[in-house]
């Protein structure tokens, strides 16, 4: 079946065609590494991940690029304020390398804990500092940029449709803010930012414009050039991207190139999670991250599927409950997997799907021929709507029910159910068949009661209400609230309890 995505370029759906069929070329861009990463920025990888699996699944191999931006992401998009990794280095009193190490590595733990696939290549900034201040010089030969005090800036108005991918008019300044002494248009914006006179960066390069460091945007032209060519296929990133940031990058990939070609056949964008109770921003500071969740009792699957629930076009509304329920489906259906499994016996093919995950980019095609093969006439109709889903432009909250279907199907036995579920997870990955109800169940940091006394009591109840002693039940109830655990009864697989959020 074709794949149709949503191009924000022309804000229209379009059948993806890949330049190579071969190897499907895609950029995500990545994250500034100067704080941890908050649950909304875990949204856009989570995007890019299953955009990435789909694409593997429907048999396309990729080369994927996720660069980690650790100089030059001001503190505001709009090209104003300090290098968001001087102002932390400085807060924190460390060095910026040290910052940028550390958030790295909390970054890559957090893709792991919500099983995201390593990229194909990651490509670090500062390791491209040569081949931006190349990029630079031709910009500067192409006659698209001037020289300020301030560094090198990117003149807008030498780029016939800047701001296309915005959706802005050539009249409007898109939001930004004139205060550079000289910019000859709002828009326009640092290529190269030149270290103020007397004040030393702690990251700073010497340069064709004296010493100092790139601007954020010229990072990804560069790398995205380097590793994946002038056109690849797919560029991603989070939908407050599209207005400055993507616009830059294909105002510099333009001006490199001398063509109308803007870098990317398809740019896509994940809307925003949003906390009404609380910003959504690193730079703000007090937000939500997944180690948070984690401490909190919460698995950090829940939170991928609570992602998986909602469409990537559509904003996500986050709060404790919404994930606690998210929680609660998850167990669900691992329960009845775990069921499925008794009755199944062993799974030769599971070792393959383990494998999947080491994949860098490599199509499903093996795996998916090792799970399919021979599959009854109902899963391969499950199977072929679950393909119909993902293909619409990635309507993931339409392919999840289907995963439901699979396992209550009984005219399909276990083992074939099992096989279609493997299937489908390795473009959902949720890591269906890698964990259980019970390496799901966290004990809250602050709970404060272990989990195999949770489990007992939870018996204890179910016991207390057979033998209609609802006196007995009541203060097992109690207990487990007093303990920051919520019981949920009457569940016919199982009963069930979750962490108390808010
Ligand atoms: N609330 C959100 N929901 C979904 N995606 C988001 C959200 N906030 C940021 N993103 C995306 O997260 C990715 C990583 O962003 P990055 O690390 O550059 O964050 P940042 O801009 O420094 O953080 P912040 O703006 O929160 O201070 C980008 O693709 C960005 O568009
Ligand atoms: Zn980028």
């Amino acid at each position: 079946m074709a794949l149709t995505l949503f191009n924000s370029l022309t804000r229209a759906m379009e059948t993806f065609q890949p330049i190579d069929p071969a190897m499907v070329r895609l950029y995500s861009c990545g994250p500034t590494v100067y704080n941890f990463a908050h649950l909304g920025n875990l949204r856009a990888y989570v995007f890019t991940d299953t955009l990435r699996r789909t694409l593997n699944w429907k048999g396309w191999p990729t080369n994927h690029v996720i660069n980690i931006t650790d100089v030059g992401h001001l503190t505001s998009d709009a090209d104003a304020g300090d290098d968001k990794m001087e102002a932390a280095a400085k807060a924190q009193a460390r060095s910026i390398w040290d910052i940028a190490a550390f958030y790295t590595a909390a970054f890559k733990i957090d893709l792991a804990h919500l099983n995201i696939l390593h990229p194909t290549l990651w490509s670090v900034a500062t390791d491209h500092i040569q081949d931006m201040i190349a990029f630079g010089r031709t910009l500067e030969t192409h006659g698209a940029t001037y020289e300020l005090e301030g560094g090198l800036y990117f003149d807008t108005s030498t780029v016939p449709d800047y701001g296309r991918l915005a959706g802005a008019r050539p009249d409007e300044a898109i939001g930004r803010i004139a205060d550079v002494e000289g910019k000859r248009h709002p828009a326009d914006f640092a290529v190269w930012r030149s270290s103020p006179e007397g004040a030393q960066r702690q990251m700073e390069w010497q340069s064709p414009w004296g010493p100092g460091a790139p601007g954020w945007h010229l990072e990804c032209s560069v790398m995205s050039l380097k590793y994946l060519g002038e056109q690849f296929d797919i560029h991603t990133g989070g939908i407050d991207h599209r207005e400055i940031h993507h616009c830059n990058e294909i105002a510099q990939n333009q001006a490199f190139t001398g063509s109308a070609q803007t870098g990317a056949n398809i740019w896509m964008h994940n809307n925003f999670l949003v906390d009404r109770g609380a910003k959504m921003s690193k730079s703000a500071g007090g937000f939500a991250t997944l180690s948070g969740l984690i401490e909190r009792g919460i698995h950090p699957l829940a939170y991928r599927l609570l992602c998986l629930s909602a469409h990537y076009r559509s904003e996500l509304e986050f709060s404790g409950d919404i994930v606690a329920a998210s929680l609660v489906r998850l167990k669900r259906l691992l329960i009845a997997i775990e069921q499925l499994r008794a009755k199944a016996g062993d799974l030769p093919w599971l070792r393959i799907v383990r494998e999947a995950k080491d994949s860098r980019g490599a199509d499903f095609a093996y795996q998916r021929s090792v799970l399919e093969d021979g599959l009854d006439k109902r899963s391969a109709a499950l199977i072929a709507r679950f393909d119909e889903a993902l293909s619409n432009d990635l309507m993931v909250p339409q392919a999840l029910p289907l995963l439901d279907e699979a396992v209550a199907d009984k005219a399909i036995s276990p083992e074939m159910r099992l096989r279609v579920i493997a299937s489908m997870d390795l473009a959902l990955g949720l890591d269906l068949l890698a964990i259980d109800r019970r390496s799901l169940s966290l004990r809250p940091k602050e709970a404060a009661i272990e989990t195999e006394e949770i489990e007992a009591l939870l018996d204890q109840r179910q016991a207390a209400r057979a033998a209609k002693d609802f006196a007995a039940s009541d203060a097992v109830r109690d207990r487990l609230n007093a303990a920051g655990i919520e019981v949920m009864d009457g569940d016919p697989l199982r009963w069930e309890w979750r962490p108390i959020l808010s």
